[in-house]
């Protein structure tokens, strides 16, 4: 569906794209991940020919990427990071502005726009203006603007970014929907717990390189760590933390809800070793599991970085 092989892109003497390549099949959500400025909107703006390249190669539906084919563009859906509204039109009108800019029959596009309108549920906005719709209202918006004329292939940059819980679940679901209506969906994110629940494949990007793709479990199996240990104790976060940061090889401490998951530098660390320490400072816990390495701690291990909001 999509091929992207060692595409360079420069903007001056900063080098946004550094031989990208990048691939997705028919019918995946594929999460492209990474830090601010790693070149995720330039990315996706040369496979949408929104941008030119210096080297490389691109091919969407196996065809090389061209600004004027408008039958390419009529199968792509786009959901920018910025809002892309007109203040003056209303929900419906928004809506059908873009759905009619790739369908020109009026009796085909009203049944397309009435779907999209359901699909992000504003069918009670329907007649409101953007600026009396809250954050998430107007995100599901731009999701109805970008996809109401059902494209095969959709890039959504970061549509959850400042929207409610609600609106971020109902979301997630729609995306679902989206693959299993047959769509392929480039998403990126900085939420890693989301790319988790939604792509079926990952590519973490650093410094304009794709520096790794697989799914979950392939990510997994390719690290050196050997993941977390979930450990729930009975004292204080600052009396652990006091004793935690006494051991020598622990690479990170996080605290998520009740656990506390504790990642070592090395696969080879004997839990034997770390358990007697901690017996022997005196801790104790109530239940203690190993989980395998989470995309945030693939993440880390592959740009030295932690990828937060
Ligand atoms: N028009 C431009 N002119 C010069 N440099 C640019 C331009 N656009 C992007 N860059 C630089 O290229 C690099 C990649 O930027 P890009 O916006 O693609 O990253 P990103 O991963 O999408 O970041 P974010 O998550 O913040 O949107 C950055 O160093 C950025 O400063």
């Amino acid at each position: 569906m999509i091929h992207v092989e060692n595409v360079v892109k420069r903007y001056k003497e900063v080098i946004a794209l550094d031989h990208f390549t990048f691939n997705a099949e028919k019918n995946e959500i594929i999460g492209l991940l990474g830090p601010n400025g790693c070149g995720k909107t330039t990315a996706i703006n040369c496979m949408l020919s929104l941008l030119t390249f210096d080297s490389g190669e691109i091919k969407l539906f196996g065809k090389p990427v061209n600004p004027n084919d408008n039958d390419i563009k009529r199968r792509i859906g786009v959901v920018p990071q910025e809002l892309a509204l007109f203040d003056k039109l209303n929900v419906y009108e928004n809506i059908d502005f873009f759905c009619g800019l790739y369908v020109t029959d009026k009796t085909k596009r009203k049944q397309l726009v009435e779907e999209a309108i359901q699909f992000v549920d504003l069918d009670k906005y329907r007649s409101f203006m953007p600026k009396k719709l809250s954050g998430g209202l107007k995100r599901r918006l731009n999701i109805a603007c970008g996809i109401a004329h059902q494209p095969e292939l959709i890039f959504l940059d970061e549509p959850t970014v400042a929207v409610d819980a609600q609106s971020r679940n109902f979301m997630i679901e729609g995306i679902k929907r989206m693959r299993e209506n047959g769509a392929t969906i480039v998403y990126t994110t900085h939420y890693l717990d989301e790319a988790e629940e939604l792509c079926d494949r990952h590519v973490i990007m650093d410094n304009g390189k794709s520096v790794a793709q697989g799914t979950l479990t392939e990510l997994q199996n390719s690290m050196t760590t050997e993941g977390s240990l979930k450990i729930n104790f009975v004292e204080t976060e600052e009396a652990v933390n006091a004793v935690l940061k006494k051991y020598p090889s622990i690479s990170r401490i996080e605290k998520k809800n009740d656990n506390f998951y504790i990642t070592f530098i090395s696969s080879d660390e004997k839990l034997s070793d770390f358990l007697k320490f901690i017996d022997e400072e005196g801790l104790t816990y109530t239940e203690l599991t190993s989980e395998k390495p989470s995309l945030s701690d693939i993440f880390l291990e592959l740009t030295g970085k932690e990828l937060r909001d």
